[in-house]
């Protein structure tokens, strides 16, 4: 890049010189061994408000040339699951591969997923998730790994239908309300939490992450269409946009299943 504010994924192994938190001992993705993992029979299931939009809600859906993000209404909120407060959701994004290989950021065992979906939600203690992005506990991500199925994901459809709208970087479009719930696993009972941060530049240590233990399936030619259709510059698609895994330096992951 050319100054710090620009980072890729290309020059990840530059981000902790020009980021300080991003050399930091809380980092985020890691591998989940879950031969380590320890049961915490406290991590209750975890309880969706307000996700179920109306198609009269307008959604913004933009390329912001790192991934695809799409706005979430303040009214969506997030509680149980262990957590001590209650969290208002901002937006949703998601980790890709290519041809080349799989994208997810977090893995498990070692094993790297197609993709990853990432809602992202900051404590009600604070007005804007700017300032909930700078404080411990400020932020709560729910993780799902996206999965190759031999159906194509409905919910998933809303999304994918409207990327020759946002193919350049920058571009926004809005797409219809519909159940941001759908695009989670069935099962919000089962998951992993650890406390670790953004995964790309600021890499504040400030998130509480919830990995669900389900996985969410989509069709081959879903995956392909997210890996083909995003420009991140001039040339080049968006591809690959994840971190390699960090180090736990001390931290146990728990499980919120036996
Ligand atoms: N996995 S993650 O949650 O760390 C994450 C990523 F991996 C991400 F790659 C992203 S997108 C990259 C950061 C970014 C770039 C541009 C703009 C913009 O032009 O509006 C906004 C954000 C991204 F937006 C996020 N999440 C954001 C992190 C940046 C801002 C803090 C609060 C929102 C969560
Ligand atoms: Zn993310």
């Amino acid at each position: 890049g050319h100054g710090p504010s620009h980072w890729s994924y290309t020059d990840k192994a530059q981000w902790a010189s020009d980021f300080v938190y991003c050399g930091g001992h809380m980092q985020s993705p890691i591998n989940i061994d879950t031969s380590t993992t320890l049961f915490a029979p406290e991590l209750t299931p975890l309880q969706l408000y307000g996700y179920n939009l109306l198609p009269e809600q307008k959604l913004s859906l933009r390329n912001n040339g790192h991934t695809i993000v799409l706005s979430l209404p303040a009214n969506m909120s997030l509680s149980g699951g262990g957590f001590l407060e209650a969290y208002r959701a901002a937006q949703l994004h998601l980790h890709w591969g290519s041809k080349a290989g799989p994208g997810s950021e977090h893995t498990v065992d070692g094993h790297r997923y197609a993709g990853e979906i990432h809602v992202v939600h900051y404590s009600t203690r604070f007005r804007s998730i700017r300032e909930a992005a700078r404080e411990p506990g400020g932020l709560a991500v729910l993780a799902a790994f996206l999965q190759v199925g031999s159906e194509e994901n409905e919910a998933y459809q809303h999304i994918f239908e409207d990327l020759d709208d946002i193919h350049e970087e920058g571009e926004e479009t809005l797409i219809a309300g519909f159940d941001i719930a759908q695009l989670l696993p069935a099962n919000l009972s089962s998951y992993f939490h650890y406390n670790g941060s953004l995964t790309t530049p600021p890499c504040y240590q400030t998130v509480n992450w919830t990995v669900f233990n389900q996985t969410v399936l989509l069709s081959q030619e879903q995956i392909s269409v997210l890996e083909e259709s995003l420009l991140g510059g001039k040339e080049h698609l968006i591809q690959g946009n994840f971190r390699l895994p960090q180090s736990l330096h001390g931290r146990r992951v728990l499980a919120s299943f036996p």
